[in-house]
């Protein structure tokens, strides 16, 4: 698809870094006429109804803002909408839901989230080793720890 005369090329436009590296792959030089018209008015979150040839770029007018808009969700969007999906799909198994779809969700050169471990687990708890008693001497303004092994309890 051919470029639009004397237009300006992407950079201009305020797209994420992730985007113009990959318009630059894609090998488009600078937005046809239809990008160069939509995409800033599209990232300024204005309404538009448009219409150009077939071929000329319009799946790209509307598919860079629209990019641009989910990478730059805030964090918890993405997760409850994580969470949402995960608990439509009735996966009973998270491990399995996500080495499915962790690979679309983080992509390796974008930003990660990371999975969290501070859950309690489902997993039947790992035999106890020996047992640590704390005292809290309340009493005095700094609290002061006495940490008595189990077998020594008769200091207590
Ligand atoms: N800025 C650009 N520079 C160079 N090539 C481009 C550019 N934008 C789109 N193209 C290429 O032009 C071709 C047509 O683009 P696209 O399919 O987006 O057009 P369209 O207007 O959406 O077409 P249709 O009306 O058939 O849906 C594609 O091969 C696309 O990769």
């Amino acid at each position: 698809m051919a470029a639009a005369a004397a237009t300006p090329g992407f950079e201009h436009m305020g797209l994420d870094g992730r985007l113009l590296r990959a318009v630059a792959e894609l090998g488009w030089a600078a937005p046809t006429a239809i990008q160069a018209e939509a995409i800033p008015l599209a990232l300024e979150g204005r309404d538009i109804l448009a219409r150009a040839r077939t071929g000329s770029g319009k799946t790209g007018a509307y598919g860079l803002p629209l990019l641009q808009h989910l990478l730059r969700r805030r964090r918890y969007e993405t997760y409850v909408q994580v969470l949402e999906t995960w608990l439509s799909a009735g996966a009973q198994d998270l491990e399995r839901w996500e080495s499915r779809a962790g690979p679309v969700l983080t992509p390796p050169d974008l930003p990660t989230l990371t999975k969290a471990h501070s859950s309690p687990s489902l997993a039947p708890e790992p035999p106890q080793g020996p047992t640590i008693r704390v005292k809290r001497n309340i009493s005095e303004r700094r609290t002061v720890r006495k940490i008595v092994p189990k077998r020594n309890k008769n200091l207590l």
